[in-house]
């Protein structure tokens, strides 16, 4: 039975203001619903108004967590960082937005719940066009569905996943996720939850999910294959245009599985890969070292653990995608080289550029976002590279018309649609519109022509993106190549292994081909 230790009535713009600190969102209406019906209405309050109960042992941790987590992210705006995710060691700071959402707390979370947690939203969130599909389907009509309340569409989104793509015990599934609805909103909510949820069981052990057949033109074509792979249809018809239709599949595929993660070993506090290793193996940490730079290791497992044994916040090592890494490769930093880092917050590449250089040389930071800016900063004090970096606060654009100084070399690694990083970037794909791809080339080619500025007669430019569209890539080199006669292309077989190397000399690491994030770079030289 629910333990009643206090009372507390919620409003709306308190549920919201529990979800994120900024004003109240649109939906955040003041009306309340009856509490015994479910209200239809995804335009009403998050959750109703409704009494706040202390302790509530029935409700299983993950489940209330995922859906609060969810709701943060979906309509308060929290950033889905799956690495956050993973870190957020504190359970006690995930069951306060329990508390301070639904207005009740569950026992705390151990090590399996937050692994759950870290799946369940996740998935949930990859997995969000195809789960709305199914309980589309499954709803009596479109307006049962398109007036859902938040929570509850929370709930089933979390329900569906678990049955259909977690596998996990069906009736289980539904006996839990009707309890957190009834607890958490109202009985009606927990019977509808229980209607849909059981109709998804029995058509799921009858292999007849109801899933769009891929048929009809390119349009209709991209639409099934969106609603298969839980991608947005823009993303679809593009990559079927650039990568052919196999490529596309398997690129979702690769963006719908779980990521993994490398590790860099701070070489600038003498912490070298060997010590990182050592560490792993005493955490009982699975990794292996990266093939293709020394100071790296990869794990699949384990991210928590890291963070909790305290590696990252002693500044032993980092978390950074070896396709980040290479770019500095690309980059190629020496000792006593003065280095601008254009776009440079919150600085992964920076540090491992500030560690290649072994205290010799400078790197000037800039970046227009002054408090990633500061973490930048931090983060290379706690590192001890902060000797050989400055930061600049300032706009690249006005930077490069009011500075005479002109470098060895200039990254460029610039603002970009991250279609390479959908893997770790659940809600990017939901986030990012066909619309911004324009804005965002139209954006590169000013930074481009700013940042070429900046490199002295012989020097280098390395343009760099997190991207795998080749507009905001190979497009962007070749247009700035017309702009700018005076620089060439400076192949980088010599940095980064064959396997990454593009018929251009560029360097490219594909998601599918690579098993790491995808990445482009393009070093060129001024004559
Ligand atoms: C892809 S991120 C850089 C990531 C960074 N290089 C790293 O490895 O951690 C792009 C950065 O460009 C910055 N930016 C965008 N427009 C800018 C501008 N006009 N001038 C300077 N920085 C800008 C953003 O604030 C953002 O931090």
């Amino acid at each position: 039975m629910a333990h009643l230790l206090s009372v507390r009535i919620y409003n709306s713009t308190e549920i919201y203001t529990a979800l994120s600190s900024s004003k109240p969102p649109k939906f955040a209406k003041k009306t309340q619903q009856p509490n015994t019906a479910i209200s239809p209405r995804r335009s009403g309050p998050a959750v109703p108004a409704r009494k706040a109960q202390k302790l509530n042992l029935e409700v299983s941790p993950h489940r209330a967590v995922s859906a609060v987590r969810l709701m943060r992210i979906e309509l308060g705006g929290a950033f889905a960082d799956l690495l956050n995710e993973k870190g957020k060691g504190s359970g006690d700071n995930e069951m306060g937005y329990v508390e301070r959402t639904l207005g009740f707390r569950t026992r705390d979370l151990d090590d399996r719940d937050l692994r759950l947690v870290t799946d369940v939203v996740g998935g949930t969130i990859r997995w969000r066009r195809y789960l709305d599909h199914l309980i589309l389907s499954l709803c009596h009509d479109e307006n049962t569905f398109g007036r859902m309340e938040p929570l509850l569409l929370q709930i089933l989104r979390i329900g569906f996943y678990e049955i259909v793509k977690l596998e996990m015990p069906p009736y289980a599934v539904v006996d839990e996720n009707v309890r957190l609805a009834k607890v958490a909103l109202r009985p009606g909510a927990g019977n509808m939850v229980n209607g849909i949820l059981r109709k998804l069981v029995l058509l799921k052990e009858n292999n007849s999910l109801p899933l769009p057949k891929l048929e009809g033109n390119d349009r209709a074509q991209a639409r099934a294959l969106a609603t298969l792979h839980s991608h947005p249809v823009w993303m679809v018809r593009r990559w079927r245009k650039y990568l052919g239709h196999g490529e596309a599949i398997k690129l979702m595929m690769w963006n719908n599985s779980d990521p993994s993660f490398s590790l860099r070993a701070n070489s600038g506090k003498s912490f070298t890969r060997a010590h990182l290793s050592e560490r792993l193996r005493m955490l009982k940490v699975p990794h292996e070292l990266s093939p293709h730079l020394d100071d790296f290791v990869r794990i699949r497992t384990g991210m928590q653990i890291v963070i909790q044994a305290g590696l990252l916040k002693e500044g032993l090592c980092s978390v950074q995608d070896e396709s980040a890494g290479l770019v500095v490769s690309v980059v190629d930093p020496q000792p006593g080289e003065s280095i601008i880092d254009c776009c440079a917050a919150p600085g992964g590449k920076t540090l491992f550029m500030a560690s290649c250089l072994s205290g010799q040389g400078m790197i000037s930071a800039i970046d227009i976002n002054k408090g990633r800016l500061r973490i930048l900063r931090e983060t290379a004090k706690l590192h001890q590279v902060d000797d050989v970096i400055t930061t600049v606060h300032a706009d690249l654009h006005i930077f490069a018309g009011h500075n005479q100084v002109k470098s060895d070399k200039v990254l460029l690694d610039a603002p970009c649609s991250g279609l390479g990083v959908l893997s770790k970037r659940a809600d990017l794909r939901w986030n990012r519109r066909f619309e911004d791809m324009e804005q965002l080339k139209d954006l590169q080619d000013k930074l481009l022509d700013a940042a070429s500025m900046l490199v002295k007669p012989g020097g280098v430019l390395v343009y760099s993106t997190c991207s795998i569209d080749p507009e905001e890539n190979e497009e962007r080199v070749a247009a700035f190549l017309l702009r700018h006669p005076e620089f060439c292309i400076d192949p980088v077989n010599r940095s980064v292994p064959p396997d990454f190397v593009t018929e251009h000399g560029f360097y490219f690491s594909n998601p599918v081909k690579h098993s790491l994030d995808g990445a482009f770079a393009a070093r060129l030289v001024r004559s």
